[in-house]
């Protein structure tokens, strides 16, 4: 059996925490309310109404410690090969700032800022032009990103580019983007850290087509010979960027372009420096009063201790509702694993579900389940103090919304009706910005970065591979000739599927 890293010990701790509600463990500690709290920068979160007690909370911060976390997290930031399913650093850190002055991190910060001055040239030379729209080609990491924070920051109107990104494989999403877009106005990137990926290579060339002209086809990636041959892409219109960049870490680096184009340069190196600054925070504060740390070690405590199969990501933010679809790559991706690095089984529970919503929409759909549902689903909640609309009092009541549920979630209300008792002690963390900007976007999702990387020294797993979604892509490779009908499909469930399609669609498509 694997070692379980002291998580046996922690799950004892949280029986003897059954049945005290969260309403008496804050009152049994005068400054739990308050006190369960860490700031960093312009990111304040409240722990108070999760469902641990300071004793289980030095042993998380045991926990951490006897990992050595603020060495591995020197590790990370210095650039070792902390990816070691790959042989490769994983230095996203340094694309945002130098803080350990390690050889390869210094040159890592070098390269990605001599990356981000062609990036200025190349946004003002479109400018310049006749362009007012963008198509972003790519996807996961070369997309969700970008995506979130053009959602969250771009101005509503009079930005430098409308940016539209594109994605799925499915014809139909091509075929939205491009209506009503003029390709004599239009540029297109192409973004892929591998230049192998059949959603980009195919949407790509309907984009290329489309387009009509070459001069204004760019491409991100780190294999730019690839870039090259498949689309003709000349060197100068290819940005880089490098095997020690994940693609789900990649947002800082070109990748980033979009997000350059749709708020401007200076904006996005204010997304880059909220990031760094919370990178500072995370590697230099000691670990009692890290952020990053207690968001990991609650999650440890949330799976492994009260054995929480989920984790909800509830924004209390419209400009923050493509928040959650984010964290769904960053985090799973990172931590769906069930070995350690040497190959054992992990031997414990890792990576719960991550799913979520932008309240108050979601209040009106899936929170009943929340409040009264069997299982017991923790939430991080995420609200910004200031708005910069014009509506404050819509803005008051979004944030009474979101202070009253993650109140009614931990103290829940009896009732002699049981239909209408609410159990309550659901656990949750809520997050606080002070307003919505780069500087704060990018420290939040350095944040999450940083836990997931936290969670994963916790569980003894790499969380820089994702080998888990190539089986699928392997099959699919194999079954496109069936379904171009050259073979048949060898499984017979897959073969009865296929046949079953081939009824339904005529011979010639
Ligand atoms: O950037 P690309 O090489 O096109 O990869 C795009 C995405 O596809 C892969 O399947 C991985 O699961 C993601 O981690 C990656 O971000």
């Amino acid at each position: 059996m694997a070692t379980t890293n002291g998580l046996d010990e922690l799950a004892s701790r949280a029986a003897r925490l059954e049945g005290v509600s969260t309403a008496s463990l804050v009152a049994a500690d005068p400054d739990r309310a308050a006190g369960f709290a860490v700031r960093a920068g312009p990111v304040y979160a409240n722990f108070a109404r999760q469902r641990y007690d300071r004793k289980a909370l030095d042993a998380l911060f045991a926990l951490a410690e006897s990992l050595d976390a603020p060495g591995r997290l020197r590790a990370l930031f210095g650039g070792e090969p902390v990816n070691q399913t790959e042989g490769r650093a994983a230095l996203h850190t340094a694309l945002r700032g130098d803080l350990t002055g390690t050889e390869s991190g210094r040159e890592a910060h070098a390269q990605a800022l001599a990356v981000r001055e062609r990036m200025r040239a190349l946004g003002d030379a479109l400018a310049a032009s006749q362009v007012t729209d963008i198509v972003s080609v790519g996807i996961g990491g070369s997309d969700l990103g970008p995506r979130l924070v053009v959602d969250a920051l771009a101005p509503v109107e009079g930005g430098r580019f409308r940016v539209h990104f594109l994605s799925n494989v499915d014809g139909a999403a091509a075929q939205r983007v491009l209506a009503g877009l003029d390709p004599a106005r239009t540029a297109v990137l192409l973004i892929s850290k591998t230049f192998g990926t059949q959603e980009t290579l195919l949407n790509g060339a309907i984009l290329r087509a489309w387009l009509g002209d070459d001069r204004r086809l760019y491409a991100i990636t780190a294999n730019p010979d690839r870039a090259t041959a498949a689309f003709a892409i000349p060197h100068e219109r290819v940005l880089p960027m490098w095997d020690w960049v994940g693609g789900r870490y990649s947002l800082w680096s070109a990748v980033g372009f979009p997000i350059a184009l749709a708020i401007g340069m200076d904006q996005f190196e204010a997304l880059l420096n909220g990031a760094a600054g919370m990178d500072a925070h995370v590697l230099l504060t000691p670990l009692r009063e890290n952020l990053a740390v207690w968001h990991a070690m609650t999650a440890v405590w949330n799976r492994n201790a009260l054995k929480l199969s989920t984790q909800a990501v509830l924004p209390y933010d419209e400009r923050l509702k493509l928040l959650p679809n984010y964290l769904q790559q960053l985090v799973m991706e990172s931590l769906g694993k069930s070995v350690r690095l040497d190959g054992s089984p992990v031997g414990v529970d890792t990576v719960p579900v991550w799913w979520g919503g932008a309240g108050t929409d979601s209040q009106h759909s899936f929170f009943q389940a929340l409040h009264q549902g069997t299982s017991i689903e923790p939430v991080d909640f995420i609200g910004v103090a200031r708005s910069d609309h014009d509506h404050p009092g819509n803005h008051l009541a979004l944030l009474a919304n979101l202070f009253a549920q993650s109140e009614a979630f931990a103290n829940g209300q009896d009732s002699d009706d049981p239909h209408r008792s609410y159990a309550g002690q659901r656990p949750s963390t809520l997050i606080l910005l002070d307003e919505l900007t780069p500087k704060s976007l990018g420290a939040l999702i350095a944040l999450y970065e940083h836990s997931v990387y936290l969670q994963g020294l916790v569980w003894g797993i790499n969380p820089f591979d994702q080998f888990g979604v190539e089986l699928g892509k392997q099959v699919a490779n194999r079954l496109l000739p069936a379904l171009e009908g050259a073979v048949e499909a060898k499984d017979p469930v897959t073969a009865a599927l296929l046949a079953e399609w081939r009824q339904r669609v005529s011979p010639t498509r």
